[in-house]
């Protein structure tokens, strides 16, 4: 912190969110439960949700396991996210972060009860998608306030609906970017044609045309990296936007990254996949990404197939998500503040977690 920098109030509670993981074998089924469960996900009346949610969480079940296996038993995205509480607490003197997982340990519950022990003067809500989502942002806010509610917790509360198209934000990501785009660059013989694929969960085709501002933020998260690359490197890297993870029979948006790795064999071109979406490994990235994806590109005889990290607790990383969480702060309890207090820009000036309820009935 510098002198310019404004001093946040004492007893900041920042409650860091993300969708949480499996602690071990037992937990697969429950967690995929609750996940296929959430009216965000599965856009059902109850009575049908609650059969639906259980069939398909069955059908991939054998699947989840061995990705799950894979990484020792268990989801590494809790021990990830504590790192990552841990480095934004150092970096801002007054608070304490807690973390809230949306279908698994730590819920929602539990962590509003926590918060509300420690007495602080005001809370900041601070989802760990770059990118609002109705399935995750969205599901993930309307669970902490019902928490909330229920504990009693009635505390000024700044509440940061996304941050896809922060400046700092964009240059963590690019440098990770850059980073292994020297990697391959070295290791491919001279002149190998390279692109980045941008590679983010995808969503079925619906929930996008409901009104969720989802792949947009997604595509102008992208374009902020790219710029920052091109002023880097002065010169555009081939790259494309794709959407991964598909988990129901519906249709879902595209292209998917499996068909950008065809197009990329199809071009003779080696890749770099960024996870855009996901700011900590998990099973879409290490599985999905590391192992499944690396499989096709093989199979199909791309000359190179690399992966940008994702940014865990990269400095450059934990100093943007600071700067967002400073500035949210400091500029009061707007319902959206990440410019600088104003209401975001994202659909007509309107900020997509103040439509929530419109977007999602409950
Ligand atoms: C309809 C199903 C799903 C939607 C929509 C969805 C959106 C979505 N998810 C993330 C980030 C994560 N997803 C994770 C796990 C996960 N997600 C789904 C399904 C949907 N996700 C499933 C079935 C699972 C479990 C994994 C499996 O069983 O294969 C995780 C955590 C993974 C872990 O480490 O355990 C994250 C993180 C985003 C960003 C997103 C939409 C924007
Ligand atoms: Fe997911
Ligand atoms: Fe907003």
């Amino acid at each position: 912190m510098n002198d310019t920098e404004p001093v946040l109030p004492a007893r900041t509670a920042i409650v860091l969110f993300n969708l949480g993981g499996p602690d071990g074998a037992d937990s697969i089924k429950p967690f995929r439960v609750n996940l296929f469960s959430d009216p965000a996900i599965i856009r059902a009346p109850i009575f049908i949700r609650f059969w639906l949610a259980r069939l398909i969480a069955a059908s991939a079940q054998s699947k989840a396991e061995e990705g799950y296996a894979m990484m020792g038993g268990k989801s590494p995205l809790l021990e990830l996210t504590q790192r990552q509480a841990d480095a934004l607490e150092a970096s801002l003197p007054g608070s304490k972060c807690f973390i809230a997982m949306r279908y698994w340990h730590p819920f929602a519950g539990e962590v509003a009860q926590a918060v509300k022990a420690w007495a602080p003067e005001r809370i900041l809500l601070l989802p760990l998608y770059p990118q609002f989502s109705t399935t995750t942002t969205g599901s993930s806010l309307a669970d902490w306030h019902d928490a909330a509610a229920k504990t009693g917790l009635v505390v000024p509360t700044t509440t940061l609906c996304c941050w896809y198209d922060d400046p700092a934000f964009a240059a963590a990501i690019a440098g990770l970017v850059m980073r292994t785009l020297a990697t391959a660059r070295a290791e491919l013989p001279a002149g190998t044609p390279i692109r980045l694929l941008f590679s983010a969960h995808g969503l079925p085709e619906s929930i996008i045309k409901a009104g969720d501002p989802y792949q947009e933020e997604v595509e102008a998260c992208t374009e902020a990296v790219m710029d920052v690359i091109t002023r880097a490197l002065g010169e555009r890297v081939d790259y494309q936007v794709c959407f991964q993870s598909r988990a129901t029979p519906q249709q879902w948006i595209e292209p998917s990254t499996e068909q950008a790795i065809e197009k990329a064999a199809h071009d003779g071109t080696a890749v770099v996949v960024i996870p855009i979406a996901f700011v900590s490994e998990h099973i879409e990235t290490l599985v999905e990404l590391d192992v499944e994806y690396r499989e096709v590109a093989e199979k199909l005889h791309l000359p190179g197939y690399y992966r940008a990290p994702a940014p865990n607790d990269d400095p450059a990383f934990i100093a943007a998500l600071a700067g967002i969480a400073r500035r949210a702060i400091v500029h009061g309890d707007g319902l959206c503040s990440h410019r600088g207090g104003r209401s975001c820009t994202v659909r007509n000036s309107d900020c997509p977690w103040a439509r929530y309820r419109a977007l999602v009935p409950a």
